[in-house]
């Protein structure tokens, strides 16, 4: 279809409902990645706009139009969301891929998985109001109980910027859903579609507060909202390192938190696959997909010593089949990374991994053909010792590096060894195998026989330093909710009789 030519809408900050200009009325620049040239601005939130919507989304708690609604008026509202977005999808991809740099078609997958995100916590809210309230068996029957779950209040939102509309769905979907009342801080480097969210909610007549949108740097508007007092949990999804810096100023408050962080997942080939072009395939799209720029990327290929001539033979035919162009362009598979300087790591990450002695087997440096924009080649790196700083880092771009093995046990030892442990594949006929693999995967995320199919449907989280906590599915839903134990006397007419009664008066 055709790609819709599109104007980037002029925005401010999303606050109480409707636009506000940034008290300090600073202004970022939007770059395209693939073009190098800023296209357009993003409102700079600071502090004093962080504390303006922390109060507004306070307010809407208090309000009977948003804090006391029920699960099923809420999914009114998500359903009315889901369908503003698909009204509006091939828009929103285009604004994502000018903002991003990640393959139309990609983007607008991404904008069909945020479609169904809000329809699933549409669904979600309204099965909640069956279980509001929950009966507590005691022992006595001296005494009542029962459990309330019931939204955890205000909730700040940290999105990154690899999938900027569907990171900030996996957040605001079931916050939502909760009935808590968010502030979202999407990444400075990809805002756009989020902020076209805030328009979106205005559109469907989301209570004012409910949800506000502060756009910005991550230490002017990130972590004074982490840091606010009013604000009762932050989700986050990002790197490690600023998962750190979070978890560390959430701590001074005893905030909860939960941590979708960084990975660097193994993908465990076996010489009994199925196919060597179906396992080539995943391989790549493990690895390749979203320009590379994927936390549960499969980066690190553990392939058995029986197979790996044959199968990295015909993973660099499939390697150069490629197509790196405008992500713009009908069936471009690789576009450009996010930033000037995502660029300039990656090729840092390629040339260290060369200095410390790997052989860069296809790929390393930008494409000749295109001069312009962020863009790294595939790449694939061999000779690769598990001392090296490309097998132990997150790259966070189109960088896989490759290391054989003789054994299970080998293999395993292999995958394992990363402080990560957000995702790990392994392809190979044998079911049994599979299973022992999937037992021993120190992660979050198994795939067997494919790598990064990822629904709305079942957990997604890591561990290790990958993070902790879980979203998407009803798991996500809990993320929002205060679990309050009700107990009751249920004899109030009988003394408790624990202490001696005075003498009668
Ligand atoms: N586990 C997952 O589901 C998942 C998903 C996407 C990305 N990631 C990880 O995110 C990283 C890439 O994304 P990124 O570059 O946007 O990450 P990042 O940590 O630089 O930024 C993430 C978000 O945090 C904000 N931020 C930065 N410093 C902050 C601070 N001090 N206080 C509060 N907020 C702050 C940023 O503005 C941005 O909105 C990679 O490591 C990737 O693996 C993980
Ligand atoms: N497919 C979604 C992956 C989220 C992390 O980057
Ligand atoms: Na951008």
């Amino acid at each position: 279809m055709a790609i819709p030519n599109i104007r980037i809408p002029t925005r401010q900050l999303f606050i109480d409902g409707d636009w506000r200009e940034p008290v300090k009325k600073n202004r970022l620049p939007i770059i395209n990645p693939a073009t190098e040239e800023t296209i357009g601005y993003i409102p700079a939130a600071t502090a004093e706009d962080v504390d303006i919507a922390v109060k507004a989304a306070r307010r809407a708690l208090r309000r009977d139009d948003w804090g006391s609604t029920t699960g099923a008026q809420r999914a009114k509202y998500l359903r009315a969301i889901a369908a503003k977005v698909q009204e509006r999808r091939p828009e929103l991809a285009t604004l994502e891929t000018i903002d991003n740099g990640k393959p139309w078609f990609e983007a607008a997958s991404d904008i069909d998985d945020v479609v169904a995100c809000f329809e699933y916590y549409a669904d979600l809210a309204e099965a909640l109001d069956s279980k509001k309230k929950t009966e507590v068996k005691l022992h006595l029957d001296s005494f009542k109980s029962h459990v309330l779950r019931e939204p955890l209040g205000v909730v700040g939102l940290i999105t990154p910027w690899n999938y900027p509309l569907l990171m900030t769905t996996w957040k605001v979907a079931p916050a939502l859903a909760a009935g808590c009342a968010a502030v979202l801080k999407p990444s400075e480097l990809a805002s756009i579609t989020s902020l076209e969210l805030g328009e979106i909610c205005r559109e469907v007549g989301l209570p004012p507060g409910a949800l506000n949108i502060l756009t910005g740097l991550g230490h002017e508007a990130g972590s004074p909202l982490v840091s606010h007092p009013d604000v009762d949990k932050i989700a986050f999804t990002g790197s490690g390192p600023t998962g750190v810096k979070i978890m560390t100023a959430a701590a001074q408050l005893v905030k909860p938190v939960t941590l979708e962080l960084g990975g660097k997942s193994p993908i465990v080939v076996f010489d009994d696959i199925h196919d060597l072009d179906i396992a080539v395939e995943w391989t790549l799209f493990g690895c390749f997909w979203t320009n590379g720029q994927i936390c549960s990327a499969t980066s690190r290929l553990i392939l058995q010593d029986t197979i790996a001539p044959k199968f990295l033979d015909r993973l660099l035919e499939w390697t150069k089949n490629i197509k790196i162009s405008d992500p713009l362009e009908e069936d471009c598979k690789l576009g450009p990374v996010i930033s000037r300087g995502q660029y300039e790591k990656v090729l840092k990450f390629i040339s260290t991994a060369k200095s410390e002695g790997a052989t860069i087997l296809y790929g390393g440096d930008r494409p000749q053909h295109l001069k312009k924009g962020y863009y790294v080649q595939p790449t694939i790196i061999t000779d690769v010792d598990t001392s090296m700083e490309i097998w132990k880092e997150e790259v966070f771009g189109p960088v896989l590096c490759v290391k054989t093995f003789k054994t299970e046990e080998e293999a395993i030892e292999l995958a394992n060894d990363t402080k990560y442990g957000l995702g790990s594949a392994i392809m190979s006929k044998d079911l049994e195998r599979c299973e022992r693999f999937t037992k021993a995967f120190q992660s979050g995320i198994v795939w067997i026989n494919c790598s990064q199919p990822c629904f709305w449907q079942p957990p997604w989280g890591g561990k290790k330093r990958s993070g902790f906590g879980r979203e998407l599915g009803e798991w996500s839903l809990e993320n929002y909710l205060n679990i309050k134990q009700v107990t009751q006397y249920a004899t109030p007419d009988e003394p408790w009789a624990f202490y001696k009664s005075p003498s009668k008066l």
